[in-house]
């Protein structure tokens, strides 16, 4: 059989680059198409010389008629508010999509424009979109037509929580998530913020009490357990490229030990081979899942203050961005989850 056709809308940006890397020697699927509204007509290798040699596209005009007939799956690494209008015109024309913006991430229209102050994509596109968590939501994934791939920080908090939440074992309005970013979180605009100046020998808290990404980790938490949840969650931008790392805690429900809850998380994700579960005593740490598209988790009982701690890592552009947008692609199309990401982490 042959290979599934796929393209790339937004590859000059960061997940875009990342986005080829996992496709450019993927074992199924054939990158027929990167797409640029900036670059068109520019070698790929011109904006990013880390390709040469590796991927020798010319980027093409963002023209969903003319890209439709060229791919089976299309991938939108664009900002979120672009992919709202870009996507319906792929699903339209039977090709299906994987978006690694926000635009079909929320289940209500007014919880997308109050967080992300854009227009809602319609209604319609909504119900249908299934949101990627891929270790989560497979079966969902399988026969999606639509992936709204989740944001970089609710992948390393859900995939942290959601053993804890199922199993009932903490209280839902008691989560606190402090999240860590490297800047190509940011992506690869220029904006004052990630100046290196500004950025480099600095840690800060940002969008505090209105980051987009409050309202995905709860309708998420909400959907998985018994009692409503609500999370503070404060993101701190923190001198290095990549990785994300998010230290969460909350109260236990009832008397829990460090032992039986890495057993319960060990369990969890027996299948799934891109959790690892922390040994006793060891924690992750953003390097040690860096350039992969691992998740890391360690995790600790504290029986004096009743609260839990759960540390998740991954590199926030490919388990939080591209490499779980392909991994999605991999169980929509009944692959190996592992095609084309079998990468070991850049250590050191
Ligand atoms: N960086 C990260 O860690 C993560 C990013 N994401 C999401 O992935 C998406 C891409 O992020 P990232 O790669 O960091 O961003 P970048 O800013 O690095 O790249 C985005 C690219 O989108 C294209 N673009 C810009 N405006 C438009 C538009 N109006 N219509 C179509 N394309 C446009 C541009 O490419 P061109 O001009 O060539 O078309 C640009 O290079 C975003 O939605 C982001 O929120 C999600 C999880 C993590
Ligand atoms: C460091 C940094 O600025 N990170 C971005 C995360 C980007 C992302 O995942 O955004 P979407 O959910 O909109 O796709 C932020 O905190 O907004």
């Amino acid at each position: 059989m042959s290979n599934l056709r796929v393209g790339v809308i937004g590859g000059t940006g960061y997940s875009g680059a990342e986005l080829i890397k996992c496709l450019v020697h993927h074992p199924h699927a054939e990158l027929a198409v990167i797409a640029s509204q900036s670059k068109a007509e520019t070698d790929i290798q011109e904006i990013y010389p880390h390709l040469t040699d590796i991927c020798k596209f010319k980027l093409e005009d963002l023209q969903p008629d003319i890209l439709a007939e060229k791919v089976d799956t299309m991938f939108f690494a664009a900002p979120s508010g672009a992919s709202s209008s870009l996507v319906p015109q792929f699903l339209e024309r039977g090709i299906r999509c994987i978006d690694l913006a926000g635009d079909f991430r929320l289940s209500e229209p007014e919880v997308y424009e109050k967080w992300y102050q854009h227009n809602s994509p319609e209604k319609e596109y909504l119900e249908n979109a299934v949101y990627g968590l891929s270790e989560i939501y497979p079966q969902k994934i399988k026969t999606a037509r639509l992936i709204a791939n989740p944001g970089c920080y609710p992948t390393a908090a859900l995939l942290g929580l959601i053993p804890a939440v199922q199993a009932g074992l903490i209280k839902g309005n008691s989560i606190i998530i402090d999240g860590k970013s490297g800047i190509s979180g940011a992506g690869r605009s220029l904006s004052l913020g990630v100046h290196y100046s500004e950025a480099n020998e600095n840690t800060k808290a940002y969008k505090l009490g209105v980051h987009q990404h409050i309202p995905e980790i709860e309708q998420v938490l909400n959907a998985e357990a018994a009692d409503r949840a609500t999370v503070t969650f404060t993101a701190h931008l923190v001198p290095m490229v990549r990785g994300i790392l998010c230290t969460i805690y909350a109260d236990m429900k009832k008397p829990c030990i460090t032992e039986e809850l890495q057993k319960l998380y060990e369990e969890f994700y027996n299948e799934h081979p891109f959790v690892r579960i922390k040994k006793a005593g060891r924690l992750p740490a953003t390097k040690e899942v860096s350039g992969s598209n691992y998740c890391d988790i360690g995790l600790h009982c504290d029986p004096r203050t009743n609260r839990i701690t759960i540390v998740a890592a991954i590199d926030n552009l490919l388990k939080g961005a591209a490499g779980q947008a392909v991994q999605n692609m991999n169980l929509m199309n009944r692959w190996d989850t592992a095609s084309g990401l079998q990468f070991v982490p850049n250590y050191p």
